[in-house]
């Protein structure tokens, strides 16, 4: 089966419409204020209302409150909801459960017991395994940073999982062979500048994924 892939940050219907024809699965709209890839839910609302059929819209958050996920939910017409911040399994459950979505949580690695962290995380529906960023980064994610893929060895947790974390177009294709990743998800590695998508190089990260 082809790896999924999953472009993160998504702003315009232009780049929307060439994730789908660049044969990407997933987009995630990023609902973290501080980010550049920041949507507002008008934004959003507007946004899910051009995105192409095919393409499943993860909606991505940190540490988020009730009213600002039901508000987001319904804007993004999110299709699964990704929690990237230090959210806890009850929590997730309770997002579950509130929202009937599937809830992505990532795991931020550094080291083999950032790894092993997914245990606690059995009741997720999906495992994002990330980079940690350093303490006092601008952001817990998108920073274009990556990991010791080796880390990954030897896991063998029930749940679904994917690698994110510095992949671009030129390395993308050796994380897949090297991690066996089913999703694989980038958000500044096709980009010209921060929160600004390069229609191109998301074509190129979607054709190496393709063709590992
Ligand atoms: O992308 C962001 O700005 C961001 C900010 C805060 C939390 C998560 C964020 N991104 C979530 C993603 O799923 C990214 O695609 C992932 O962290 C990989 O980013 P990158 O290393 O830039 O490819």
């Amino acid at each position: 089966m082809s790896v999924q892939i999953k472009i993160c940050g998504l702003s315009t219907p232009e780049t929307t419409a060439a994730c789908a024809d660049a044969g990407a699965t997933h987009i995630g709209f990023n609902f973290y204020p501080p980010s550049p890839r920041f949507v507002s839910t008008h934004q959003a609302e507007k946004l899910s209302q051009n995105t192409p059929a095919k393409l499943l819209k993860v909606g991505v958050f940190v540490n988020p409150d009730d009213e600002f996920l039901e508000e987001s939910v319904a804007a993004g017409q999110l299709d699964a909801i990704q929690l990237h911040g230090k959210e806890d399994p009850l929590q997730l459950e309770a997002i579950r459960s509130r929202f009937g979505l599937p809830v992505w949580k990532v795991l931020s690695v550094e080291t083999v017991e950032d790894v092993a962290r997914a245990n606690d995380f059995a009741n997720a529906d999906f495992l994002l395994f990330d980079t940690k960023t350093p303490n006092g980064a601008a952001l817990p994610g998108g920073m274009g940073l990556g990991f010791d893929w080796s880390l990954l060895e030897g896991y063998d947790g029930a749940v679904p999982w994917g690698l994110a974390g510095g992949l671009n177009p030129d390395n993308v294709a050796d994380a897949i062979r090297s991690t066996g990743a089913t999703l694989v998800d980038t958000a500044s590695g096709v980009e010209s500048a921060p929160g600004i998508k390069d229609m191109d190089k998301i074509a190129a990260f979607c054709k190496a994924a393709l063709n590992p």
